[in-house]
C-alpha cells in the first residue's frame, strides 16, 4: 500500500469528526473576513465626524465583538475536531504496528533491527500524528482563507489586491525552496534517530559484555558519533526554520507598507476611503497567516510522508495467519481433535532467506556453501501420538531450524509438514501452537513476576496443573522457597535476577503448565546437573500434559529413553531408529555415544 493510501485508510475512520471540523473552519473564516468589513465601515463613520453616526458606530462595535467571540468558539471547536483524530490515528497506527511486529517473520527482524523499529513506533509516529491533526486542519484552513480573503480584497480594490499579491508570491517561492531542503534533513534525522535507538538497544542488551571487557570508551565513542549526527542535522533544520518565520513576518510588513503607500495614493485620488484602507490592512494580516501555515503544512506533510514510509515497512508485510483449508477439509476439521494421528514430515527442504541485504529470495550464503544452500534437506519422519522422539546432531546440523519449521517460527514450505494430514501452512498459527508447544534453546523471561512468567499464554481453564505442581515438575519448588516473595518475586529484565539453570527450568515450567499435544524441547536441559536432568526427564516423560515429545538433546538419559532418534548431519537425517537400533546400524551414532559416555565418566570423576 502506498503512503497516502495507508494514511487515508486510518484517517478516514474519523471522517465525521473531520467533516464537522471543516464546517467549523468555514464558519471561522467567513466570520474572520467579515470583521474587517465592519472595522472599515466603523473607521468611515469616525472619519465622517457626525454625532448621528455614533449610534451606528456602537452597533458595529457590538457586531465586531460578537463576530470575534464566535470566531474564538468555532476556531477552538475546529482544532479539537482535527486534533482528536490525529491522536486517535496515532494510537491506531501504534497498536497495528505492534500487532504486526508480534506476527512478523524472523527474516523481517534480520532486516530491521529492534532499536530502529522502536524508533519508528515512538518517533516517526509523531509525523503521522501531525499530518492527521494539524496537517489536515491547515489544508482546509488555508483553502478557505486563500479563497475568501482575496475575494474580499478584490471587492474593495482589484488593483491594490494585485499589488499585494506580488510580495506574497515571492516569499512563498523562497519558503518553498527552504522547505524542500528541510525534507531531506527530516528523513536524514529520522534515519539517525533509528540508528541511535538501534545502538542503544544493542549496547544495553550487551551491557555486561561492555563492562566485562572494559570497552565503555568504544561504546561511548560510537554512541557519541550517532548523537553528533542527530545534533548536526537538527541544527541545520533549526537554522532553516528560524529563517522562514522572519521572512513571513517581513512579508506581512511589506504588505502593510504597500497598502499604506498605494492605498494612500488612492485615498488622495478619492478612489478609496480610510475605512477601505483599514479593512485592507486587516486582510493583509489574514492573508499572511495562511502563507505561514502553508510553509508549516508542507513541512508537516513531508514529515508525515517520511514517517508513513517507515511505518509502511512494518504494516505492509503480508502476514497471512488464518485457516486456509478447503471447504471440504474445513468441514471435517476439529481443532479439539487435532493431533489424533500425529505429525508427519515429508521431504522437508528449508533455506534461510538472505536477511541482511533485504533480498529474501536468495538463500543464506552461510549454508549455501555447505549444503547447496539448504539448512534442511529432504527430511521425512513421523511423530505418532504418545511417541517420544529425540533429535541428535553436531553443532549447526539444523536441529533448531527443524524445530522452528515445525512450529512455523520460520516460513515453513508448503506440503512438507502435516498434522493429521492437514498441511500446517494452511492452519492458523494459533491453531498450530495450541497443538505444538515449544520451549526454545534460549529461555526468554519477561520483566514480571515468576508466576506470570509461567502462566503467560496458558488458558487457565484447560490446564489440570496447579502452579505448585508446575513448579514441582520443573524442579523449581526449592528455589522458589528461597526467593523473598516466592512466586510473586520479580525476575527482572529478561530474568536477570535468576541463574541460567533457573531460567531454563522456569521456561520448562511454562511449557509444562499449558497443555499441548506435542511438547518440543530445544536443548532446554543444558544448564542443569545430571540428577536434576534425570528428575526433569521423569516429569516430562511421565507427567507432562503433552501426548508426545520431541527433544533436541545430546544427553544420554534422553537418548536411552526415547522411542525414536533422528540423527541429523548437515541438514539431512542420516540415521533413524531407537537407541539400541542405532548402536547397531550407525557408526556416527556409536561414536557419539562412546564420546558422551567418556564425557559422563569425566564429569562423575570431577564430582
Ligand atoms: N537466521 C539464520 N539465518 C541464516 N542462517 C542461519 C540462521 N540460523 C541458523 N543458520 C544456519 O543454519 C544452519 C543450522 O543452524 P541451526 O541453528 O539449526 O543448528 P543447530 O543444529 O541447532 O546448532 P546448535 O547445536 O549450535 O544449536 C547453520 O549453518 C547456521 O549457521
Amino acid at each position: 500500500m502506498n503512503e497516502l493510501r495507508l494514511f487515508f485508510s486510518y484517517a478516514l475512520q474519523h471522517k465525521y469528526s473531520y467533516l464537522l471540523g471543516v464546517i467549523c473552519l468555514f464558519i471561522t473564516n467567513l466570520l474572520a473576513v467579515t470583521i474587517p468589513v465592519y472595522l472599515g465601515e466603523s473607521v468611515d463613520l469616525l472619519d465622517g465626524n457626525e454625532t448621528s453616526d455614533y449610534e451606528s458606530l456602537i452597533e458595529k462595535i457590538y457586531w465586531v465583538i460578537g463576530f470575534a467571540f464566535c470566531v474564538m468558539l468555532s476556531r477552538t471547536a475546529s482544532r479539537m475536531l482535527f486534533f482528536n483524530p490525529g491522536r486517535l490515528v496515532e494510537k491506531d497506527f501504534k497498536n497495528d504496528a505492534f500487532k504486526t511486529l508480534t506476527q512478523s517473520q524472523q527474516h523481517f527482524y534480520g532486516k530491521h533491527p529492534v532499536g530502529g523499529l522502536i524508533s519508528i513506533v515512538n518517533n516517526d509516529i509523531n509525523g503521522i500524528r501531525a499530518m492527521a491533526g494539524v496537517g489536515m486542519m491547515n489544508v482546509f484552513n488555508i483553502f478557505f482563507t486563500l479563497s475568501m480573503t482575496p475575494i474580499k480584497m478584490w471587492q474593495i480594490s482589484p488593483s491594490l489586491m494585485l499589488y499585494c499579491l506580488a510580495p506574497v508570491l515571492v516569499s512563498f517561492l523562497i519558503v518553498n525552496y527552504a522547505i524542500a531542503t528541510m525534507r531531506k534533513l527530516l528523513s536524514q534525522r529520522m534515519r539517525y534517530l533509528q540508528n541511535l535507538s538501534t545502538q542503544t538497544v544493542t549496547f544495553l542488551n550487551g551491557v555486561e559484555v561492555i563492562k566485562g571487557n572494559a570497552i565503555q570508551p568504544w561504546a561511548l565513542a560510537k554512541f557519541n558519533r550517532s548523537n553528533d549526527d542527530i545534533l548536526e542535522v537538527s541544527l541545520k533544520q533549526l537554522r532553516i526554520r528560524t529563517f522562514i518565520m522572519p521572512i513571513l513576518e517581513f512579508t506581512e510588513s511589506v504588505l502593510k507598507i504597500i497598502i499604506l503607500g498605494v492605498g494612500g495614493w488612492y485615498l488622495v485620488q478619492s478612489e478609496l476611503s480610510l475605512g477601505d484602507i483599514t479593512a485592507f490592512l486587516a486582510y493583509a494580516s489574514l492573508l499572511a497567516m495562511p502563507f505561514m501555515s502553508l510553509g508549516r503544512l508542507i513541512s508537516t506533510v513531508q514529515m508525515g510522508m517520511v514517517s508513513l514510509k517507515s511505518m509502511g515497512r512494518i504494516l505492509n508485510q503480508t502476514i497471512i495467519d488464518e485457516n486456509t483449508l478447503s471447504p471440504s477439509e474445513k468441514a471435517s476439521f476439529d481443532q479439539h481433535m487435532l493431533f489424533s494421528k500425529g505429525l508427519s514430515v515429508r521431504n522437508l527442504n528449508f533455506a534461510y532467506p538472505k536477511s541482511m541485504d533485504g533480498n529474501s529470495d536468495k538463500i543464506s550464503e552461510n549454508n549455501a556453501d555447505k549444503n547447496n544452500g539448504f539448512a534442511l534437506k529432504n527430511l521425512s519422519f513421523d511423530i505418532k501420538p504418545g511417541e517420544k522422539v529425540a533429535i541428535l546432531g553436531r553443532v549447526g546440523s539444523g536441529k533448531t531450524t527443524l524445530v522452528n519449521c515445525l512450529n512455523r517460527f520460520y516460513e515453513t514450505p508448503e506440503n512438507s509438514i502435516f498434522i493429521d494430514g492437514y498441511d500446517v501452512t494452511q492452519l492458523s498459527r494459533k491453531e498450530l501452537r495450541s497443538v505444538i508447544r515449544t520451549i526454545t534453546q534460549e529461555p526468554f523471561l519477561f520483566s514480571d513476576t515468576l508466576e506470570n512468567n509461567i502462566r503467560f499464554g496458558s488458558e487457565a481453564a484447560k490446564t489440570r496443573l496447579t502452579m505448585d505442581m508446575a513448579l514441582a515438575q520443573s524442579a523449581m519448588k526449592k528455589d522458589v522457597k528461597t526467593f523473598p516473595d516466592g512466586v510473586q518475586t520479580l525476575v527482572g529484565e529478561k530474568g536477570i535476577l535468576l541463574s541460567g539453570g533457573q531460567k531454563q527450568r522456569i521456561s520448562l515450567a511454562r511449557g509444562l503448565f499449558t497443555p499441548a499435544n506435542l511438547l518440543v524441547l530445544d536443548n532446554v536441559l543444558s544448564a542443569v546437573d545430571n540428577d536434576t536432568e534425570r528428575f526433569l526427564l521423569d516429569q516430562i516423560f511421565n507427567h507432562a500434559q503433552a501426548k508426545s515429545c520431541l527433544i533436541v538433546s545430546h544427553r544420554q538419559a534422553v537418548l536411552e529413553r526415547v522411542d525414536n532418534i533422528l540423527l541429523l548431519e548437515k541438514g539431512e537425517i542420516i540415521a533413524t531408529g531407537s537407541h539400541e537400533e542405532l548402536l547397531k546400524t550407525s557408526n556416527l551414532y556409536r561414536e557419539t555415544w562412546q564420546f558422551l559416555q567418556t564425557g559422563a565418566l569425566e564429569e562423575e570423576k570431577n564430582v
